[in-house]
């Protein structure tokens, strides 16, 4: 398949609240959507994950525009694919800039999967028929604000519930919920909000038997959470550390993690994801996928992503209503009982929902093959 065109759209849509973590607060989001065309007409769609700021990794909308448009594009539009694998070698000359990549070699996989009349999940070796799923929820005012949010999302049927902590709002908030909920899968996401100096308040997490703590120390570190892990009795998972199949297999190496959270656009894509999931399955590391508050087509990759057989820990894709007034597929994503049933029609198995797009769509660029 050669791709022949690409259209790039701008999006700004409000979340139906604030999220909050140790880095700040987000009410709108801003996007970019991708749409491929390939030389019959098929089309696939991608959904980059970066955010206005660059506060959770370096990549923001408007790096991703330039780093899309000005390279990644060129480089994809014209060539001769066999396989979205490829992608990633194509873009091999582009240092990082993992969620640009991700966002245009997601709009691939689709496509490809289209063109097969296979489902993505199906495409990527998935297996599943449904995904246990769990809710990430950003820091509230106050305790009780936050044990009302947990009961109301534990009501809807979310089995796991993750909850952000930053110094200040840490051992305080776990011995609550705690409190509240004894036996309910709980885990706690820092977002390198501690360093080394806080072995000793970390450590007090010990006796709330969470799943795992997320990413408490530097956004680059490997070496460190090692030291911590050989400390805690609390699982390490690490997040923002692991932008590769290299960074995955150095963290397991050294003993840093012993849970990894992957996110298919701070890897680079899809194919990475996929690798980083073959790799820990054979070392005995369980993986979930994480979140970054995506739109309908963001969210739909990381559920077919999801089916993969080393997903065993519910991830944080939760439905569509917990972030949108209304999403920009149809159907919108429903969690049932905990679970998202995935879709069976070709591709993403979702329909975007143009009307929708168009409403949420600030600018938009075309691309064509010379
Ligand atoms: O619901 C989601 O999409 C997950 C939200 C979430 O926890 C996160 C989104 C974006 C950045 C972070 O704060 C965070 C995470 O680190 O996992
Ligand atoms: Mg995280």
């Amino acid at each position: 398949m050669q791709i022949q065109e690409v259209t790039v759209r701008k999006l700004k849509m409000r979340m139906k609240e604030p999220f909050s973590t140790s880095f700040g607060t987000m009410q709108d989001k801003h996007f970019l959507l991708l749409e491929v065309y390939d030389e019959t007409g098929n089309r696939g769609w991608g959904e980059s994950v970066a955010f206005d700021t660059p506060w959770y990794t370096e990549e923001t909308v408007e790096t991703n525009l330039h780093m899309i448009r000005d390279f990644l594009i060129p480089l994809l539009v014209g060539k001769e694919i066999s396989h979205p694998d490829q992608v990633s070698d194509l873009f091999a000359p582009i240092r990082k800039n993992k969620m640009a990549k991700a966002a245009l070699e997601g709009a691939v996989w689709d496509l490809y999967a289209k063109r097969k009349g296979i489902p993505l999940a199906e495409a990527l070796g998935g297996e599943r028929k449904r995904i246990e799923v769990g809710i990430s929820i950003g820091i509230q005012e106050n305790l009780d604000d936050l044990i009302d949010k947990i009961q109301g999302y534990l009501d809807e049927g979310y089995k796991r519930i993750k909850v952000k902590i930053k110094p200040g709002a840490d051992i305080d908030v776990i011995r609550g919920l705690r409190t509240a909920f004894p036996e309910v899968p709980l885990m706690a996401d820092a977002n390198s909000a501690y360093s080394l100096d806080d072995i000793g308040l970390l450590k007090q997490l010990d006796e709330f038997n969470l799943l795992m703590i997320e990413q408490p120390l530097a956004h680059d570190d490997i070496i460190d959470h090692a030291i911590l892990q050989r400390a805690l009795k609390t699982p390490i998972c690490l997040d923002e550390s692991i932008l590769s199949l290299e960074d995955a297999r150095k963290a397991v190496e050294m003993g840093s993690t012993k849970v990894i959270n992957i996110k298919i656009g701070r890897v680079g894509g899809l194919s990475e994801a996929k690798r980083i999931h073959d790799y820990c399955m054979g070392k005995g590391i369980p993986v979930w996928c994480g979140g970054m508050l995506e739109a309908g087509i963001g969210r739909a990759h990381n559920i077919a992503l999801t089916t993969l057989p080393n997903f065993i820990l519910p991830g944080d894709t939760a439905g569509s209503s917990r972030y949108w007034e209304k999403d920009i597929i149809e159907p919108e994503v429903i969690v049932e009982d905990g679970y998202i049933h995935v879709p069976d029609a070709p591709g993403i198995g979702f329909e975007p929902d143009i009307n929708t797009i168009d409403e949420f769509t600030t600018a938009t660029w075309k691309f064509k093959a010379e």
